[in-house]
């Protein structure tokens, strides 16, 4: 069978991902494509050739569409999602799953009136083969129980369109989703604090920022986002237990000696750094979509606890620091909860 994806949102990791399912997964085509930029929209399929619908509506209702793929700008997310539930169909949206709590909610209920799972949210670090090698040392218990996790977030530059906020809601969310998933365990505070600003950004911008957080177990995670850091795209994270650490590989590079120095290449960008990560995330999605099973990735749990934690990050960061608790409902049985 060839899972039949129509993608909402033709922009830049639209584009990357219909690469991905076209020329890297097998079992899979894209069919169908729509854009609020109908020109975009029309090109990029074109290019695969898909056709290009009016309407995300008109895509979802479509019966050559088997799956959904939504790609577009964050607020949209939510109505995309629903509509994909509306119609019984697979979806996977890129992260956020909405931009607001209530509107992951929304999601959430949509999803438990259907019955099955439908929903995959795009974070794609569950999929990177060190975070997974992590997973894997901490379920075996050689570390012994986890205390403690560092983590940095470092991207070398941002526009002038990223502001405060998103360092949580864009950036900090990465590190949420992964270590909620890494540890099996809930982030219940946040606390953000801000070190001397670096001259190298625009002047709305707090950057870096450092965000504290602490697990229901107690654990605490202290993460430094530096979206301005000049010299690469660097994620680091190391989780310290009672017997032990570990520390998330670096990427594979080549050592080079020369002229007295010994260096190595630090990669530029996420698409770089996380490009393996989004292949097997795709594949597997497409393998549960094939065979008729729930998705095993992100669910919309998940995306609504992410944005609830950002949300608390965010309001610790316009508090000047304060505490702040997430203020997340209970977990459905329907999520591996309780309630
Ligand atoms: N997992 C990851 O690491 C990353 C995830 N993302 C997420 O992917 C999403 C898209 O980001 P980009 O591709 O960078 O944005 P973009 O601005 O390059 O592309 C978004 C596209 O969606 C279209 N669009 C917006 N609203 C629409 C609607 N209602 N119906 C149809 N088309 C619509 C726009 O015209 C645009 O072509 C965002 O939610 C972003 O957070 C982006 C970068 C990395
Ligand atoms: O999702 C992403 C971007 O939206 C965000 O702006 C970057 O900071 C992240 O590293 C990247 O993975």
């Amino acid at each position: 069978m060839t899972v039949r994806v129509g993608v909402i949102g033709a922009g830049m990791i639209g584009q990357d991902h219909i690469r991905r399912l076209t020329d890297v997964v097998t079992g899979a085509r894209v069919t169908a494509v729509t854009d609020l930029d109908a020109a975009r929209a029309a090109e990029v399929a074109a290019s695969v050739g898909a056709t290009a619908y009016p309407t995300s509506a008109d895509l979802i209702a479509s019966p050559d569409v088997d799956a959904v793929l939504v790609t577009s700008w964050g607020p949209t997310h939510a109505e995309h999602v629903l509509g994909a539930i509306a119609a019984g169909k697979p979806v996977f949206c890129e992260k956020p799953l909405a931009t607001t709590a209530e509107d992951c909610l929304r999601v959430v209920e949509a999803e438990r009136a259907y019955g099955r799972r439908l929903v995959q949210v795009g974070f794609m670090r569950r999929f990177d083969a060190g975070y997974r090698q992590m997973k894997q040392v901490l379920a075996s218990g050689s570390i012994g129980t986890p205390l403690i996790v560092h983590c940095a977030h470092r991207n070398p530059t941002v526009g002038d369109t990223y502001h405060s906020a998103m360092a949580a809601q864009d950036t900090a969310v990465h590190e949420i989703d992964v270590l909620r998933w890494l540890l099996d365990d809930e982030i219940v505070s946040a606390q953000v604090i801000t070190p001397r600003a670096t001259s190298k950004r625009f002047a709305h911008l707090k950057d870096p920022q450092i965000m504290y957080f602490e697990t229901a177990n107690g654990v605490r995670i202290d993460l430094e986002v530096f979206v301005n850091c000049q010299y690469g795209y660097d994620i680091q994270c190391e989780t310290v237990g009672e017997d032990g650490l570990v520390r998330l590989p670096d990427p594979a590079a080549a050592h080079v000696r020369t002229a007295g120095q010994h260096s190595s290449a630090v990669l530029q960008d996420w698409k770089a750094r996380f490009a393996d990560a989004f292949d097997t995330e795709f594949r597997e999605w497409i393998a549960s979509v094939t065979a008729g099973a729930e998705p095993t990735g992100p669910s919309a749990w998940d995306g609504y606890a992410a944005t609830v934690i950002s949300d608390a990050a965010v309001r610790s960061l316009e508090s000047d620091g304060t505490v702040v608790t997430a203020d997340m409902k209970p977990r459905p049985t329907f999520y591996g909860g309780t309630a």
